[in-house]
């Protein structure tokens, strides 16, 4: 492949224990996105983001990441347009990162990691009745992949950061009132988009990824919060919350579009 071999993949990974690609997985995520291969899509319509700061619910670690989960009962907080057929809901968001600034993203581009990435997840809900149903779907889920860079402090993530250690264990949850996630998009509208997978279990292909071309910036401090939290719950060993990015997978028969010339 182009930045790394694939023979890897198939191994048992130790953060989840089970295949890396799912037996017949043709479209699975994380992947580089390699610029020039993309292919510019002018008929993809501008991302529209609608976001209710007031749906925002809690804060909690889940043992992968730690999540900020929304009120999903109603279409509050939605994404329309782009790639998209349907409108569909914010359920949460949440980041992966490294131990050290070199690494940390899922995504790659040009093979070049970011030390993080943010996921908003959201979910279909025209053609189904819950999330849980959605992720089992091709076209059940979207998702926002945002690049973090190292650079100025972001006012924005503070916020965040200044909840996680009381979510430091796994299986922790903090009530979170009112956020809006937006701040947490880069101004540029350009994006990156291509048929995917979750990246943790259960690893289903039903993301239609939406990779924002720039990355916002945060500050070193911000980043060492995040490698703060631990995958461990209270009481166990402690087992430090860094590295929970998936290796890349086969691009396989997909095309990546871009919104951009
Ligand atoms: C039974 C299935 C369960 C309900 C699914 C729970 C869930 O939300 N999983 C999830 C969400 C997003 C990502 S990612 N990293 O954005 O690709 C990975 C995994
Ligand atoms: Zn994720």
């Amino acid at each position: 492949g182009a930045c790394c071999s694939y023979r890897l993949r198939d191994a048992l990974h130790p953060l989840w224990q089970s295949p890396l690609t799912i037996p017949g997985g043709t479209r699975q995520s994380p992947i580089n996105i390699q610029w020039r291969d993309s292919v510019y899509d002018p008929f993809l319509k501008p991302l529209k983001i609608s976001y209710d700061p007031t749906t925002c619910l809690h804060i909690w670690n889940n043992g992968y990441s730690f999540l900020v989960e929304f009120d999903d009962s109603a279409d509050r907080s939605i994404i329309v347009g782009g790639p998209l057929e349907n409108q569909y809901r914010l359920k949460q968001f949440h980041f992966h990162w490294g131990a050290v600034n070199d690494w940390g993203s899922e995504h790659t581009v040009d093979c070049k990691f970011y030390p993080a990435e943010l996921h908003l997840v959201h979910w279909n809900a025209v053609e189904y009745p819950s999330f849980e149903e959605a992720v089992m779907e091709g076209n059940g889920l979207a998702v926002i992949g945002v690049f973090l860079k190292l650079g100025a402090r972001h006012e924005g993530l503070q916020t965040l950061v200044d909840a996680l250690p009381a979510v430091r264990h796994k299986d922790t949850v903090i009530e979170f009132d009112v956020f809006d996630p937006s701040c947490l998009l880069p101004s540029c509208p350009d994006y990156w988009t291509y048929a995917g997978s979750l990246t943790t279990p259960p690893l289903t292909e039903s993301v239609t990824w939406i990779i924002k071309k720039r990355p916002i910036e945060v500050d070193e401090d911000q980043l060492e919060a995040f490698r703060t939290l631990l995958f461990s719950s209270h009481g166990e060993e402690e087992r430090r919350m860094v590295d929970n990015f998936r290796p890349l997978q086969p691009l396989m028969d997909r095309t990546v579009r871009s919104s951009f010339r």
